[in-house]
């Protein structure tokens, strides 16, 4: 593999006596948009949490680009952008003095910061509301202030958590655009979703994680490749869906089914369900 950005040893994390990790091992080579998918409660905030250096594990190692988070967490932490699930700007503060206080905390010096700030201003599309008040930005927006605070001091990591959630489709599109771009000027990125069409469309490579393991990991394609490009679903809903690595061999199953099935193309989800046994959203 390539140079490494993100790696976790056999990480290990329990609350009292609950085991929300369970020897994560982990590795995003640098340069590529890796897709973190879970069911509720599989570990994926717990282990961005790690990553970001705001909980310590209780087992285990994890280095972001090369630094290790426990003993070198201000390096570490320097070299990483983070966008948290929930928007975090400060609304009384413009979007203008939001960019600038996140730089002044990583000790930018003025002039880099100012000329970072409208270039970030300009990436996200926000110019035209540099002294607007961040309360009141729509939550698209907000969250594109968040992706451009995040980015400020030039990080080389970038962690997203949940970063579309509860937006429209189009905001949504604009979001992975500056993903997309950022990720080209060469930004290796990391982010949990619940969105199977965001990790589908989005990541290099996905790791679905359930029970505080990786259970599967790989390219989009090359899941759906494993686990079989055709599902034979029961038209009632009720009974197992069956994989099927061609449309001819789905056929002949269907055909000998007693009750009447669909035949389709898998998709990420079939396979996630597969896997876990759980739907991506309850
Ligand atoms: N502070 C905490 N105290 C006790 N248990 C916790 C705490 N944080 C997480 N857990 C438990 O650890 C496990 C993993 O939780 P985590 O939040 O990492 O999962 P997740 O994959 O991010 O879930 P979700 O998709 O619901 O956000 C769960 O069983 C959760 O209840």
């Amino acid at each position: 593999m390539a140079e490494i950005a993100i790696e976790t040893i056999d990480l290990t994390k329990n609350y009292g006596r609950v085991q929300a990790l369970r020897g994560l091992n982990l590795r995003v080579a640098k340069g590529e948009i890796y897709g973190f998918l879970g069911p509720n409660g599989a570990g994926k905030t717990t282990t961005c949490r790690i990553l970001t250096t705001l909980t310590k594990p209780n087992a285990g190692q994890a280095r972001v680009s090369g630094f290790d988070v426990i003993s070198q967490g201000p390096q570490a932490k320097n070299g990483m952008g983070v966008v948290a699930q929930h928007t975090n700007v400060d609304g009384e503060l413009s979007v203008y003095h939001n960019l600038k206080l996140h730089g002044m905390l990583h000790k930018m010096p003025a002039s880099q910061r100012e000329a970072r700030i409208d270039e970030m201003l300009e990436f996200v599309g926000l110019a035209q509301r540099r002294s607007s008040p961040a309360r009141q930005l729509s939550g698209g927006l907000k969250r594109r202030l968040m992706i451009a605070r995040a980015l400020l001091h030039g990080p080389s990591v970038l962690f997203l958590d949940e970063p579309t959630v509860g937006l429209d489709a189009q905001t949504r599109r604009r979001i992975w655009e500056l993903i997309r771009q950022s990720n080209r000027a060469g930004v290796t990125i990391m982010l949990t979703t619940h969105y199977i069409e965001e990790a589908e469309n989005l990541c290099q490579r996905v790791g679905i994680i359930d029970g505080g393991r990786i259970i599967a990991e790989g390219a989009p394609a090359e899941l759906l490749a494993k686990a079989g490009r055709f599902v034979v679903e029961p038209s009632d809903g009720q009974g197992q869906s069956r994989f099927f690595e061609t449309r001819r061999l789905a056929a002949d199953h269907a055909a000998s089914m007693e009750q009447n099935a669909t035949i389709r193309r898998a998709n990420l989800e079939d396979v996630f369900i597969s896997l876990t046994g759980k739907k991506v959203r309850p």
